[in-house]
């Protein structure tokens, strides 16, 4: 069984009077990529900052390989590699002695593993360049290089795809599930790219004003038992009359009915469509995007 890499235990902030982080509890495994989402303002920079020591807890405990930050702040601290807001580079140093220099600060980081880092991360090329000239996208690379030396359990990302282009995002993305599943690595991303979360993660958690409101699996069909159904019928009167009876939400009345139910209630309801003479064309389930889900649990609120 995977061991669980990270820990929040009813973890709470409070900033002046007000209550800006009320109570999460969560856990990553190693090995699995999870994907902490919300709108602006939401809390999950702070939630990422009580994380990695740079903000102090009010509340609760964060353990990182059983090992608390708050007793435990230098063996916790260890297992964790971080790129919070930008990643810190120096510009008139080229990538390589970038990372030999983070690599002196830590024990046991060998010359051979700042080149297994940069291979991994595609940097070859451009390791003996200077960082100033790198694009974005290379620095992000550069970034998560560094922040992935000392192998660490835990790697956390606030917003790693943030100003990067399709390919460099694709790329992002492969090194993270490499990372995943060959490292074991548990990795924390924050964004608001929800169509990436739904590419890179295996399992979301939703943050709204400070609580955690819905954790799920990505792909985990099981989750989605309320489903979009599309009836395409000929007698559209009669089949509202159906769906109706059935109390079940038409949520479109064009010559396509999109109904709201239960996937085990589809044969069912399909039967009674045949038996009340309604000519059934096409019955299509609509899987939800994380998207919709996102919206309809947060009640519509805009996201970058
Ligand atoms: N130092 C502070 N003093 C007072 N309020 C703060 C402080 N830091 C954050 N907040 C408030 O806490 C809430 C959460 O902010 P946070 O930056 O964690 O959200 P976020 O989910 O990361 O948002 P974004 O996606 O915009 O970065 C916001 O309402 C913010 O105004």
């Amino acid at each position: 069984m995977s061991q669980v890499a990270l820990e929040l235990k009813d973890v709470k902030k409070k900033i002046g009077k007000k209550e800006i982080i009320k109570g999460i509890n969560l856990s990553i495994n190693q090995g699995e990529v999870y994907g902490f989402i919300g709108p602006n303002g939401a809390g999950k920079t702070t939630t990422i900052r009580m994380i990695v020591g740079l903000m102090r807890l009010t509340g609760g405990d964060v353990k990182i390989l059983g090992k608390s930050i708050q007793s435990d702040y230098k063996l916790a601290a260890k297992n964790i590699g971080a790129i919070v807001e930008n990643p810190e580079l120096y510009p008139f140093m080229t990538g390589w002695q970038n990372l030999m220099h983070y690599a002196r600060m830590y024990q046991g980081v060998t010359k051979e593993r700042v080149e297994e880092v940069i291979s991994l991360v595609g940097l070859e090329k451009v390791v003996n360049d200077k960082v100033g000239k790198y694009s974005l996208g290379m620095r992000q690379r550069l970034g998560i290089a560094q922040a992935i030396l000392h192998k660490p359990a835990l790697l956390i990302l606030d917003e790693p795809t943030n100003g990067l282009d399709p390919a460099g995002i694709r790329e992002i993305r492969d090194y993270i599930r490499e990372l995943a599943v060959k490292d074991n690595v548990a990795v924390m991303i924050s964004s608001h790219l929800l169509s990436e979360i739904e590419l890179m993660c295996d399992r979301i958690g939703i943050i709204q004003q400070g609580e955690v409101i819905s954790e799920r699996a990505v792909h985990d069909e099981s989750t989605d038992s309320q489903l979009k159904v599309i009836f395409e019928v000929k007698q559209n009167d009669k089949a509202q009359e159906v769906f109706e009876e059935k109390e079940l939400t038409i949520e479109k009345e064009s010559n396509k009915l999109i109904v709201k139910l239960d996937r085990e209630d589809i044969p069912n309801v399909v039967k009674s469509l045949i038996e009340k003479d309604v000519e059934v064309y096409g019955v299509t389930p609509i899987k939800a995007t994380l998207e919709d889900q996102f919206l309809e649990l947060t009640g519509g609120n805009v996201i970058e």
